[in-house]
């Protein structure tokens, strides 16, 4: 079973770069927590201050009750009880699949030691590889192999640094739904980066959204995707626009699109405002009377996302089911709704 994780205000510096800044993150024992964000902002410099690599320069890193990192302390990695799994999976060529596992069992007897790296066989499907050698290992089957390893002294912790990017795309899709249903039945707490927004949606309890050494915002995919609190993260996750639009001194929509203003409803009176709309928010609907220009077609097979022309030169995208085939110019009936109304002062955008 997993400990708990708790990062408080920490900042990692490199002499005079400040690469993470105040960074706060709670993850509960057997969560799936994930740091996502740019090339740059600081992902793996928060989960090397975690692994006890780095040290912070302020706030507090503490693994259950115990603090392991402040700027007066920095607890050796080893003393951590931290796993980590990396992105070119790091496998000691020269041992089997068994031994590769086994590498971090040596204070277990020989019977404890078969077991354990039996369950973990059995856990990652490789059990018919068990004397294979890691070169003789399709990509996906050594960061099983791996995760084993990385499981095998049942590590409080996991740090798993991009554990999928030198996979091809289907296999990353593959493995993340399998490790996540491993990490979960190892019950272990897990802190994974990426840069996929997508693998940190499907694998991540709690995500941690960075920019530029901040932390800018820490919560589930659902609420990261419907609520996002700034700017940058309402771009960063998923798809969208952020629509300009002024009101009148009633709240309502200044638009011609009359289906746009009776869906974004009572807002900020006289105000500048950007909203974001999402392409799930727009739906193809033959009855409907609100018909917007195509100006661009991205088919996805299952789905298709059109871009729609409004009257002002302003575009915003639509989910179209794959078997809706329009083309540029053709004018679409769409329905909006808007389950998530998230707006952003358009003043504050301009700074
Ligand atoms: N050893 C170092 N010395 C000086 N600056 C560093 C060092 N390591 C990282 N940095 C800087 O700190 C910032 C954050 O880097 P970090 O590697 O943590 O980002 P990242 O989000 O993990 O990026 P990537 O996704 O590209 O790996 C960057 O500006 C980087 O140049």
């Amino acid at each position: 079973m997993g400990k708990s994780l708790r990062i408080d205000k920490a900042s990692v510096c490199y002499g005079d770069v400040t690469a993470v800044q105040g960074a706060s993150l709670r993850l509960e024992a057997g969560e799936i927590g994930c740091l996502l964000g740019p090339s740059g902002c600081g992902k793996t410099s928060l989960l090397r201050a975690i692994s006890g690599f780095q040290s912070i320069s302020e706030g507090t890193i503490e693994v259950g009750e115990t603090l392991v990192s402040s700027p007066a302390l920095q607890v050796a990695p080893e003393q951590r009880r931290i796993g980590m799994v990396f992105q070119d999976f790091a496998l000691f060529p020269h041992l089997s699949v068994s031994r590769n596992i086994a590498f971090g069992l040596q204070a277990l007897n020989a019977n404890d030691r078969q077991t354990t790296v039996e369950r973990l066989l059995e856990l990652v499907s490789m059990r018919d590889w068990a004397s294979a050698m890691p070169h003789e290992l399709s990509g996906g089957q050594q960061q099983r192999v791996a995760l084993a390893r990385a499981l095998a002294p049942s590590p409080d912790i996991l740090l798993l640094d991009e554990p999928f990017s030198s996979l091809d795309t289907s296999l990353r899709e593959q493995l993340a739904l399998e490790v996540t249903q491993l990490l979960k039945e190892s019950n272990v707490t897990a802190v994974l980066v990426t840069h996929d927004q997508q693998e940190a949606l499907t694998m991540a309890d709690t995500v941690a959204v960075m920019n530029d050494g901040n932390v800018e915002q820490v919560a589930s995919p659902y609420e990261l995707y419907h609520q996002p609190r700034t700017r940058f993260v309402a771009g960063f996750i998923g798809q969208g626009t952020l629509l300009r639009v002024s009101t009148d001194s009633t709240g309502g929509a200044k638009t011609p699109v009359t289906e746009l203003a009776s869906a974004l409803g009572q807002l900020p009176s006289s105000r500048e405002l950007e909203v974001l709309l999402r392409p799930d928010d727009v739906i193809v609907d033959a009855t409907s009377n609100c018909k917007l220009v195509v100006s661009s077609v991205d088919f996805r097979g299952a789905h298709s996302l059109v871009s729609l022309q409004l009257p002002d030169g302003q575009t915003i995208s639509c989910n179209a089911p794959g078997h809706v085939q329009v083309s540029p110019g053709y004018a679409l009936p769409v329905r909006v709704e808007i389950k998530h109304k998230v707006t952003f002062d358009a003043a504050e955008g301009a700074k």
